[in-house]
């Protein structure tokens, strides 16, 4: 264990593993010379952690962790019974943010829109990136009707949202453990799925519950 044992970054210093040995990391130049690599690890693990689940872009988390909460949930739901709703979403028509605004205002909208779904939803639901323009929130102890109701909601906030000088919709499909069709995470983000296609074909806009789709 005798990590650079001639290194001394001070007088002070009696680490082998002292933070100035390993050369900084970034965003962690400000930190004092001679602490140890122990006290900055908790950081360092921290922060890789939230790199490691979050979407860049948006700040939401991402796909992997959308994974794993909604195995995890499912699990828990197997085992107690208690519903957890999925709601997916995607913004309508968003090709031409991008195409006649360009790329970076399309991004603006992704964050914009991030932002109303991630501050809409409880503390411990779930907001996830599921890719593109898609969204996927996660609500445990949610039936299917609590996520209709959040569903409801989150569509009205960001249809009175403007993004620099622009109107944004958004089209929803809502399913919940364990209605008729929806007993594995596969058929549950499906159903979600199907339920969202419904949305854009009946106009956009709006929300549609999976339940109703024959
Ligand atoms: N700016 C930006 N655009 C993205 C990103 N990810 C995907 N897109 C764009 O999102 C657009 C998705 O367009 P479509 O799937 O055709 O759907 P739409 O225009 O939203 O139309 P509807 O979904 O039918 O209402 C494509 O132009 C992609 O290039 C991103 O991270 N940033």
């Amino acid at each position: 264990m005798n990590f650079r044992s001639s290194h001394r970054c001070c007088a002070d210093c009696t680490s082998p593993f002292c933070w100035r040995c390993i050369g900084g990391i970034r965003g962690f130049s400000d930190y004092p010379q001679c602490h140890r690599l122990a006290e900055v690890f908790p950081l360092i693990s921290k922060e890789l952690r939230r790199l490691s689940t979050t979407d860049a872009l948006t700040g939401l988390y991402n796909r992997r962790h959308m994974e794993y909460v909604l195995t995890t949930e499912h699990s828990r739901s197997a085992r107690t019974k208690a519903p957890f709703a999925v709601l997916m979403f995607d913004i309508d028509h968003f090709k031409k943010f991008n195409d006649t605004y360009g790329h970076e205002q399309g991004d603006r909208v992704l964050q914009a829109v991030a932002r109303t779904f991630r501050d809409s939803l409880r503390k411990y639901d779930t907001p996830c990136r599921y890719g593109g323009e898609e969204f996927i929130g996660i609500l445990p102890q949610t039936n299917l009707d609590g996520g209709m109701a959040v569903a409801e909601r989150l569509r009205c906030e960001v249809e009175n949202l403007v993004v620099d000088g622009l109107k944004v919709t958004i089209s929803i499909g809502v399913s919940a453990y364990a209605d008729t069709g929806t007993e594995s995470v596969d058929q549950l983000i499906h159903a979600a799925d199907q339920a969202l296609y419904r949305s854009k074909a009946g106009g956009r806009n709006c929300v549609t519950r999976a339940d109703s789709i024959a």
